[in-house]
């Protein structure tokens, strides 16, 4: 098992403002992980630590094994960082900016990948345009260009899809995964938390500078156990007395029940019966990861 991303008790602060606080996570090669968060939880402060342009006030980071401070070449060539904000020198082309940025790592012949990495993400007819010509979605584009132009084993995207149309979100999503398969590990931020619940196989979600959760998907979303939340509509409405702790909520005739085990479903069905209700519409819910994350973020479970 080789550990892509290694972070320990990184704490970082600004001012009186604690950024990070005592942050530890790692990511193996290969996975396609989710950092999750609300505006100001320290994802991006964190990100900047990874790609050694912040330093942390303490703990310590590794990238592919190689300590983003005192080995810092080696950690930065082993990164690629698709940033949240839109950088580049609005003189360059887009191709003379991936050139450019293929020198900054010591590559002189990679036109076949940069035409490649062109072709991937819809830039080939935009490859001799202006950089400050370019629509911001094609901006960010070449963000994801220039993050992968030295084939970076790990490759952190913050927020890639902020204010991308449909289609570049589903080509970048293709492409991505395909990087993925190819062995590459991916870290990701968004607020689209449909993406990180369909791209992603573990979550770690920020509050305040902490990691609050740092869970394999389907555990976060609760699945393989045996809990189940039930939506049931009475005829007529009210539920039987001996109900009311397994109950989370009501609107009009609903109610959503929470059952230890899903067994204990003949036995809610028998009382509703006795009580002389009948159950005109059921559901069996299931959590998706918009509601774990509003969960974690009010301190409850979901
Ligand atoms: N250079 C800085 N100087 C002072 N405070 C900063 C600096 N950079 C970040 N912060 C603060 O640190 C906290 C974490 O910010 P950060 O940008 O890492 O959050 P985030 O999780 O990436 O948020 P978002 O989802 O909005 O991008 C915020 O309160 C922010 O205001």
């Amino acid at each position: 098992m080789t550990i892509a991303l290694d972070i320990q008790a990184v704490s970082k602060r600004f001012g009186a403002l604690t950024a990070l606080d005592q942050v530890s996570l790692s990511v193996e090669a290969g996975e396609f992980f989710a950092l999750l968060g609300p505006n100001g939880a320290g994802k991006t402060t964190l990100i900047s630590c990874m790609a050694g342009l912040s330093r942390p006030d303490s703990g310590h980071i590794r990238v592919m094994g190689h300590d983003v401070q005192h080995d810092y070449r080696a950690a930065r060539r082993a990164l690629g960082v698709v940033p949240q904000e839109l950088v580049f020198d609005p003189f360059f082309t887009v191709r003379e900016s991936l050139v450019f940025q293929s020198g900054y790592f010591g590559l002189k012949h990679n036109d076949n990948w940069i035409d490649e990495i062109l072709h991937k993400l819809g830039l080939t007819s935009k490859a001799n345009a202006n950089m400050r010509a370019l629509s911001g979605g094609m901006k960010r584009r070449v963000m994801v260009a220039q993050a992968l132009v030295h084939r970076p084993p790990v490759i952190v995207l913050d927020e890639p899809t902020a204010g991308v149309d449909v289609e570049l979100r589903q080509s970048l999503w293709v492409f991505i995964q395909e990087l993925n398969r190819a062995g590459h590990t991916i870290v990701l931020t968004t607020h689209y938390l449909e993406e990180a619940e369909t791209l992603c196989n573990r979550i770690a979600m920020l509050k305040a500078g902490r990691v609050i959760a740092l869970e394999d998907k389907a555990t976060l979303l609760g699945q393989g156990s045996a809990r189940r939340d039930i939506m049931l509509r009475l005829d007529p409405p009210g539920l039987p007395p001996a109900l009311e702790p397994l109950l989370l909520r009501r609107e009009g005739s609903k109610v959503w029940l929470r059952l230890a085990d899903i067994d204990q479903l003949g036995g809610v069905l028998a009382q509703v019966q006795a009580a002389g209700a009948r159950v005109r519409d059921f559901e069996v819910v299931e959590l998706d990861l918009e509601q774990v994350f509003v969960a974690r973020m009010q301190g409850k479970e979901a």
